[in-house]
């Protein structure tokens, strides 16, 4: 690190710069968290818009929810710190990274990531723009912040402006909203098993299940449905209407993320004090700025991993305070984390509960990264993140590999 003659007295330092940019693949879970073994709550029946085909209603890996698999970028200053992040990409998205982005970070200043990215987005968008191409770019975005931390020997959330709070509080996505409650999360985010296809009875038993839980976790303790698209505008809203007298607090991704029209319909819908949410599915400040300017939903969820990386979620959250509406990022790990405790406008995290029960809090991306920090009774105070960069190691035991070099 070099210290460079300023304009006054005082030298400025100058960072080593970006030597090498390498992308690597990993199976079984991690980033790509529905990539779980057999008997995992994240694979059964879970409605989705495949679900209208029987052969592919049980699993979702039965259509290939987890065909790409963990994307790890890495990136090597001259001094010989490395910068990594995981997010889901696998093969396809390492070919992107290799072949076309590390053309854009090679030989220059890990603090240029404004300009990265823009040439990184600008440079794919004839045939990117959404999904893998913005998980490429968000992955190295993350890493460089990862490196930009570790090079300035500060945890992410300094960079981003500090903690605007002491602590995280989280509420928990997974099968028993019952053990989220006595895990001391604020509330329990279920994947809804029926969908359309399954006609009226597949509502009943819908509503059923929810009023199950409801009996079992009280009448004040949030409980909210996961569609992952699943449904159309018309299921949403009876959905709603009858699950509004079980409290549900929100539902959330109802419907295709193409279709703005129908999310705003759905929201005039529901009944008042019901929240209707969206947004893992949407990328760039682009994609949000539709969202909000169409009155699509209460509160968007960005995935920290798949919409930009950090450097548009600033922008996107920024967009999102001014339309008054919170930013609750969808579950990903110490990237969300790192985030949500800098914006006032998220007073809440996702803790995806990836244990298979889950009777258990494990850690979000086990067994990727070592050091990833867990809520502890549904709270993560700001000192669990007092470690350079996004404060976790890649798990040397796990196979990695690079499908390409450039
Ligand atoms: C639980 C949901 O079906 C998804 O698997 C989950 O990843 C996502 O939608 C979420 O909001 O956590
Ligand atoms: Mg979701």
């Amino acid at each position: 690190m070099g210290l460079a003659q300023g304009s006054f007295s005082v030298p400025i330092v100058t960072l080593p710069k970006i030597k090498h940019v390498r992308a690597f693949t990993v199976r079984g879970g991690g980033a790509d968290y529905h990539d779980q073994g057999e008997g995992h709550w994240i694979d059964d029946h879970i409605a989705t818009p495949m679900s209208k085909y029987p052969e592919y209603r049980q699993s979702r890996q039965s259509f290939g929810i987890n065909v790409l698999g963990t994307l790890v970028v890495e990136i090597e200053a001259e001094d010989g710190t490395i910068g990594f992040a995981v997010t889901t990409g696998g093969e396809p998205a390492a070919y992107i990274v290799e072949k076309h982005l590390a053309r854009f970070l090679e030989g220059r200043s890990p603090t240029d990531y404004e300009k990265i990215w823009d040439q990184m987005y600008f440079s794919t968008q004839y045939y990117g723009r959404k999904g893998l191409v913005i998980n490429a770019i968000s992955g190295v975005d993350l890493a460089l912040w990862d490196l930009l931390g570790k090079l300035r020997q500060e945890p992410v959330y300094h960079l981003l402006g500090g903690a605007v709070r002491d602590e995280l509080q989280f509420y928990a996505t997974g099968a028993r909203p019952d053990k989220a409650k006595e895990f001391g999360f604020i509330g329990g985010k279920m994947a809804l098993h029926h969908g359309p296809a399954e006609g009226i009875e597949g509502l009943k038993k819908n509503i059923a299940e929810l009023a199950d839980m409801r009996s079992k976790v009280g009448d004040d303790f949030w409980l909210m449905w996961d569609c992952w698209m699943a449904l159309d505008v018309d299921y949403a809203t009876r959905l709603a209407i009858a699950a509004h007298e079980l409290g549900l607090k929100w539902i959330e991704e109802a419907i295709s993320p193409d279709d703005y029209w129908g999310y705003q319909q759905l929201k005039r819908n529901v009944p008042k004090g019901m929240l209707v949410t969206t947004g893992e599915h949407e990328a760039t400040r682009w994609g949000f700025r539709m969202l909000m300017e169409m009155d699509c939903c209460d509160i968007i969820q960005p995935d920290v991993g798949w919409c930009g990386g950090v450097t548009e979620l600033l922008k996107i959250s920024a967009l999102a305070d001014a339309h008054g509406k919170m930013v609750v990022p969808h579950g990903s790990s110490v990237y969300s984390y790192h985030f949500v405790i800098t914006r006032h406008n998220s007073p809440f995290a996702e803790f995806l509960m990836m244990h298979p029960g889950p009777t258990e809090v494990v850690p979000m991306f086990h067994p990727q990264l070592l050091g990833e920090p867990v809520p502890e009774n549904g709270r993560m105070k700001v000192t669990a993140l007092d470690k350079p960069g996004f404060g976790v190691d890649l798990n040397p035991d796990i196979a990695m590999h690079r499908p390409y070099t450039h």
